[in-house]
């Protein structure tokens, strides 16, 4: 393997993938990376080129069915599928339905572009809310402020964004135009996966053709026939960018939800989470209580009345879809009870 390694890390292969295997697997198995999932398959590339395989799924655990950006290790001699390793990051989302189940959305993103305008669609609160999901996710993120050309006040946004996050990095771009977006080529280089989030008409299609240099993404090898015989790109899939990395296209990044991502939300309000450590009552809700150390911090110009404001509404938007996914599990919990109840009565039965 080790001769095959430049390949590897061309697919963004690096020592957090490589410590998870042990000497054996070392000599007889393959690491591929799933460029692309399919409705019946996965499109995967390693040192030996691009390939088709079965979905990858582990029966009891939803997190465990490989996704776009996933490593897999192949047994060298069979070809077969042996283990998925685990992720530096991963972004899954609940589906829509009254069940929500859990649909994984990608894995292995190094770096995610929050993309903004520096017009009225510029917003704290939506920021915030992609910054919780990037640290949720364990992505880096970038804060990337298009239509700069279009404004004159670009650093008036730049220094908004700045103030969201400590030590976050925000570039102002026309998204149009490669000598302003060569900015974000660090992000880009080889081996790296980026993804980008943000609203509609912000300019990520543009950002996305103007990082691939050819007005169009390539798309090698990821299309796949439907009924009628044409070629049809399922929307989940690695493309190749010209600096070396690759980026992340696929619609669910769109419709990321905040649940399960308290920790996410916390670090990126960690200076009202620290204050709040103070106040006298440990479910201090920071609305009029004695001894409470954020409203003081508040009066005293520390913090910002808002972002508390709008702390408050992400909790509650948080906490209300993770419960419902709670709610779901306990549900299967139960059922699963059940289910193992109604056999073992079945079983007694027949050796009655
Ligand atoms: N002047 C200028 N126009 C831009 C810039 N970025 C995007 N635009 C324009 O804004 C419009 C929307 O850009 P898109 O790239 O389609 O936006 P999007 O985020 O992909 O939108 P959705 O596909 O709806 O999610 C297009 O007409 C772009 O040409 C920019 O930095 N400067
Ligand atoms: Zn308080």
């Amino acid at each position: 393997m080790t001769s095959k390694t430049s390949d590897l890390a061309d697919l963004g292969w690096s020592t957090f993938f490589s410590v998870q295997l042990d000497l054996q697997e070392l000599d007889s198995t393959e690491p591929v990376r799933v460029m692309a999932v399919h409705r019946n398959r996965l499109l995967v590339a390693g040192p030996c080129g691009q390939r088709d395989l079965p979905p990858f799924a582990a029966a009891d655990d939803e997190s465990a069915t490989a996704t776009v950006g996933d490593w897999l290790l192949l047994d060298a001699a069979s070809g077969r599928t042996q283990r998925l390793l685990a992720r530096k990051s991963v972004f899954q989302r609940k589906a829509p339905g009254s069940d929500r189940r859990l649909q994984l959305i990608a894995a292995n993103v190094d770096t995610l572009f929050l993309v903004t305008s520096c017009n009225q669609d510029f917003n704290p609160a939506r920021l915030e809310r992609y910054l919780a999901l990037a640290r949720e996710a364990g992505v880096m993120p970038v804060v990337v402020l298009s239509k700069a050309d279009l404004s004159d006040g670009s650093e008036d946004f730049v220094r908004a964004a700045a103030q969201l996050l400590p030590g976050i990095a925000v570039e102002a771009v026309d998204a149009r135009c490669a000598d302003s977006t060569y900015r974000l080529l660090p992000w880009c280089g080889r081996g790296q996966t980026v993804a980008l989030v943000g609203s509609s008409g912000v300019g990520k299609s543009t950002l996305v053709n103007t990082l691939s240099g050819s007005g169009q993404l390539p798309t090698q090898g990821i299309r796949e026939d439907d009924a009628k015989g044409r070629h049809t790109t399922t929307g989940r899939a690695l493309y190749r960018l010209p600096a070396g990395g690759w980026l992340l296209d696929t619609p669910g990044m769109r419709e990321l939800q905040l649940s399960e991502a308290r920790d996410g939300l916390e670090a990126v309000f960690a200076d009202i989470v620290a204050a709040a450590a103070n106040c006298r009552f440990g479910d201090c809700r920071h609305d009029g209580e004695p001894d409470c150390a954020v409203t003081a911090a508040i009066a005293a110009g520390l913090l910002d009345a808002q972002r508390l404001r709008r702390w408050r509404k992400l909790a509650a938007e948080e906490a209300l879809t993770t419960q419902s996914l709670s709610q779901r599990r306990a549900r299967e919990r139960a059922f699963g009870k059940f289910a193992k109840q109604v056999m073992a009565h079945k079983q007694s039965r027949r050796s009655d």
